[in-house]
């Protein structure tokens, strides 16, 4: 065994090594000039271009001959530091700015035609870029860095993979890389002895050498020539054959972590500011000597030191900054990193960003900086945010992309301030000039949500919760702008009666002759003070339109979702150029942000111009085979503060539970249009019938019983197109109660051919299964609907993970609807209930509607309930006062009120076809199916079965 070598052993053996390697070189040198004056290259000249050929456009002067400038000169260690004594070589020069001009184009085609341009995810001697800073402005920093695939930072490598110029450099590096495993083969001669070949085409760091040249940097600055590539050929040979270490930053010093390696210790030796930590084994040093050390490092055949990160560091050692900028090989392309700030509250924004010395360094000149343990990242105030981008501008291997200029312009406010104020109080709106009625009934927050309306200047998405009252806030903000009236309402057709009834209601001022709701594509636009039109009907008459709507309102505004569909193209533009824009929707967007785009411009027209920007940044978006995918989605968080700031105000139902009723009932009024013509003349029949003079009694209560059932079958398109319209809008589970089985069949058909989770409970179903349909109900996870019969499910169950019920029919005996209600309003039910009625126009509802509130306001004068219909609904004017209109009611009245009748009734609607003229049993069902057919929602003749009615029955006769 023998004894390890002492330090001054070693020190001898190195210094005859170098010794040795300097006499060798020297006559290389002799060797190399021979070869030049006798008019050929280099060994690794002749190689590099013969491989790669001459680059196409490279300008060339074939009277000068190309010599890369091979310098065979020993480093002196102890000189290296500033003065550098390399001999140069130039023979080849660029000598015009065209010339210059035309390599830097070049730069992406033929990479390795310098190959120093080769930027390395480690330092080798294989050649450093030059810094970005010194890349001409239309040369992509990408570009330049197009030789590091797979090396670089993950982020930049991902990039330039991305770019067009991956596949041009790609061929070339390839070369380059068998050039590097095979060195010997490439030169076309045998192994040599590393050191000298690395020697053999060691650069000048001081003047400019051959590749300096290739690469177009003719006129270098001075600071930044140490930056120069190194030749091919020296690092080809180096990487295949060092020992690699790392440099490690630790506080205002950094250590080198490297295995054994005598004439690197020899090395370390000469720098003053060494030291050698015995615990973990490793020299560590001043930044003072990083410099000094990474240059001797390259004269080290054996050994390839990876620089510190991002390390460049003139400022770091003030003292050697002219060291650093001569000898050490910047580090642009190594560390070179990419992010882009997002905002993560309303006064602060992070970056997000990896890793780079340089930038953290800038990062802790911030005042306001903040660390995020849990998240790595940094934060800042926005009003350094401006400052920071600048500064960061600076930083040639750093991209940190400032905030999207739609958010500098939301926040402008944050970004200009000097102090941080979290929440500025929104203004009381002036609302004398509403009508008195609806101001004082605005609740709590529907007066904030009003005021914001106006501090936003009229333009905003509301999308509060289902059922907190959009409507009657929306009606005062427009009401607050009345002078910039004609107004116009876009709303789904199943509402458009439902609202003219809350500008009646709300509005006293406004003469109902001044509501224009359109009905048909022949209605005009304009002809009222207020115009009510659907979405359809609006994309067949905005033609119409000479002058544009001041104000404009839009209910269920996610319907414009799409920005293809004709609903939205019509749309848009009116939104562009209205002055007052209220959204209202309860779901603004149902799956993905992509949904929401349309509201946002349709509110703010300048954010986001493209919608390409806003699905790179929100949308996730990626680039597919066929075209982009923007369904996903990204940085939601700062897209809610965006929405918050500037577009949305949204309240849910638990915020403001307190200030809600815990019911609330609303009269959908549906619309006459959509009774077909059949239907219709069946109904006025079964009305003509029953105020024929001299009918018996039973023969008046047939007459009615006929009118109540043509009632349902003319309601059953519009019962449907509202249920499908709920589903659209994002309702999740709900429940449906009808009385004729006709109507409960349509529904759940039409349920079943859109796939829509339900259940039914009707007479027929045996008690068993109500419970197990019930619980099958709660299990349903997103969308469901129960659909129930008024008579047969109005008791002993529970549905509260529900908080809808629909009445598609009216039932006469109030007391049976009051209970149908508490299905959902019960033990359980966390939240205020909404209930919603349909009723139809020139319908039995017409009188049932009166009917069922005349009974309540009895009921409740008794102290029986607690319930009063008519303050909580819009339809209290929904009574005609003719004389004819009065009379059937009071036959209704009478009919329903006498000797407790009803089961007598019960029996002729059980009995109730809805296909027999006469509403005798056993006709066919014809007629029900020619209506419902000519609007294509039911497909399957109805049949007839036999109603079971009668199970509840001592419930549904039983007082409340
Ligand atoms: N301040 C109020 N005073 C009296 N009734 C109110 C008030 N606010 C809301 N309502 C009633 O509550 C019911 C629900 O209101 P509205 O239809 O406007 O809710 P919404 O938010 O539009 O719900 P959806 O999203 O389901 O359409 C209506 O019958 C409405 O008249």
């Amino acid at each position: 065994m023998s004894l390890p070598l002492t330090e001054e052993q070693r020190k001898k053996i190195e210094e005859n090594r170098q010794k040795a390697l300097a006499r060798r070189a020297e006559k290389l040198l002799a060797e190399q000039h021979q070869s030049a004056g006798s008019g050929f290259s280099t060994v690794a000249t002749n190689s590099s271009q013969s491989k790669q050929g001459p680059p196409p456009n490279l300008p060339r002067d074939p009277s000068k001959p190309v010599n890369h400038g091979v310098v065979f000169m020993q480093q002196n260690l102890n000189s290296s530091s500033s003065d550098d004594q390399r001999p140069h070589s130039h023979s080849f020069h660029l000598s015009t700015p065209e010339q210059a001009k035309g390599i830097w184009k070049r730069q992406g085609d033929v990479p390795t035609a310098c190959p120093g341009h080769s930027p390395l995810g480690q330092m080798t001697l294989t050649g450093i870029s030059p810094p970005l800073a010194q890349s001409p402005p239309e040369v992509p920093s990408q570009q330049l860095l197009g030789g590091t695939l797979g090396q670089g930072h993950p982020q930049a490598s991902h990039e330039i993979r991305s770019t067009p110029f991956t596949n041009r450099t790609r061929e070339p590096l390839a070369k380059a890389r068998s050039l590097q495993k095979t060195p010997a083969s490439f030169f076309g001669q045998p192994p040599r002895d590393p050191g000298v070949e690395a020697k053999a085409v060691r650069p000048s760091t001081s003047g400019q050498d051959i590749s300096d040249t290739n690469c177009g940097s003719g006129s270098v600055a001075p600071g930044t020539e140490g930056r120069h590539p190194q030749k091919l050929g020296a690092s080809l040979h180096k990487a295949g054959s060092s020992q690699k270490g790392t440099c490690i930053r630790s506080g205002d010093r950094f250590q080198v972590k490297i295995g054994y390696n005598a004439e690197l210790i020899a090395v370390f030796k000469r720098l003053p500011s060494r030291s050698y930590d015995p615990a973990t084994k490793t020299w560590n040093f001043s930044m003072t000597d990083y410099s000094a050390l990474m240059k001797a490092v390259q004269s080290l055949p054996t050994v390839t030191l990876q620089p510190l990160e991002g390390a460049e560091d003139s400022r770091e050692s003030p003292s050697t900054a002219g060291v650093a900028q001569t000898c050490l090989p910047a580090a642009p392309s190594l560390a070179f990193v990419k992010g882009q700030c997002v905002l993560i509250s309303r006064v602060r924004f992070e970056a997000d960003i990896g890793y780079s010395e340089d930038l953290i360094a800038l990062f802790k000149q911030m005042e306001s900086r903040n660390y995020d343990v849990k998240t790595r990242k940094w934060n800042f105030l926005l009003e350094e945010h401006n400052k920071l981008i600048q500064s960061v501008r600076c930083l040639p291997q750093v991209q940190l992309d400032p905030l999207p200029k739609t958010l500098t312009l939301a926040f402008a406010s944050q970004l200009e301030k000097t102090s941080p104020c979290l929440t500025e109080p929104i203004p009381e709106a002036d609302l004398s000039g509403v009508d008195p009625k609806l101001v004082s009934n605005l609740l709590p927050f529907q007066r904030a949500g009003v005021n914001f309306a106006i501090a936003k200047r009229g333009r905003l998405l509301l999308a509060d919760d289902m059922g907190l009252g959009k409507t009657i806030q929306a009606i005062c903000i427009a009401a607050f702008y009345r002078k910039e009236w004609p107004l116009l309402v876009v709303v789904p057709s199943s509402v458009r009666f439902t609202w003219e009834q809350a500008f009646l209601r709300w509005l006293p001022s406004l003469s109902p002759d001044r509501i224009n709701v359109v009905v048909t594509s022949r209605d005009r636009l304009m002809a009222g003070l207020v115009n009510i039109v659907s979405f359809d009907l609006l994309s067949k008459l905005e033609k119409q339109l000479k002058t544009p709507f001041k104000v404009v309102i839009i209910d269920e505004s996610h319907f414009l979702k799409n920005i293809k569909t004709a609903r939205c193209r019509a749309a848009m533009p009116l939104l562009k150029v209205a002055k007052r824009v209220i959204l209202l929707s309860g779901t603004p967007a149902m799956s993905r942000p992509a949904e929401l785009y349309t509201q946002i411009i349709g509110v703010r027209p300048t954010f986001f111009p493209q919608f390409h920007a806003f699905g790179l940044r929100y949308c996730d978006a990626k680039r597919q085979p066929w075209g982009w995918d923007y369904s996903g989605s990204s940085n939601l968080g700062e897209l809610k503060l965006l929405l918050e700031e500037a577009v949305m105000l949204r309240r849910l139902k638990c915020d403001v539970l307190a200030q809600l009723p815990p019911k609330q009932r609303k009269i959908v009024a549906l619309v006459p249009g959509q009774i077909s013509t059949k239907a219709r003349a069946a109904l006025d029949a079964a009305a003509k019938e029953m105020t024929t003079m001299n009918k018996t009694k039973r023969q008046q209560k047939e007459a009615l019983l006929l009118f109540f059932n043509r009632t349902a079958e003319a309601k059953i398109p519009s019962v449907i197109e509202y249920i499908l319209d709920l589903l659209e809008s994002g309702r999740e589970k709900f429940l449906v109660f009808a009385h004729h089985k006709v109507v409960l069949s349509a529904i759940t058909r039409e349920l079943e051919k859109k796939h829509v989770p339900h259940i039914r409970i009707d007479g027929s179903t045996s008690s068993a299964d109500r419970e197990d349909l019930c619980q099958q109900f709660h299990l349903f996870e997103k969308h469901a609907v129960a659909v129930l019969s008024i008579t047969a499910a109005n008791m002993g169950l529970t549905f509260s993970s529900a908080d809808l019920v629909v009445f598609a029919e009216l039932f006469w005996n109030p007391g049976v609807l009051l209970q149908a209600e508490d299905r959902v309003h019960r033990i359980g039910q966390s939240s205020s209930v909404s209930i919603h009625y349909l009723v139809a126009r020139g319908t039995a509802d017409d009188y049932l509607w009166p009917l069922v509130q005349e009974k309540i306001k009895v009921l409740g004068e008794a102290g029986l309930s607690e319930t009063n219909f008519s303050e909580m609904t819009e339809a209290t004017n929904y009574f005609y006062k003719d004389p004819k209109q009065q009379k059937i009611y009071d036959l209704f009245q009478k009919s329903f009120e006498e000797d407790g009748s009803d089961m007598e009734l019960l029996e002729a609607a059980e009995s109730f076809d809805p296909g027999s003229a006469s509403g005798a049993p056993g006709s066919d069902s014809q007629d029900v199916e020619d209506t419902v057919d000519e609007i294509t929602l039911m497909g399957s003749p109805v049949k007839k079965r036999r109603y079971e009615f009668f199970d509840n029955f001592d419930s549904f006769t039983s007082p409340l």
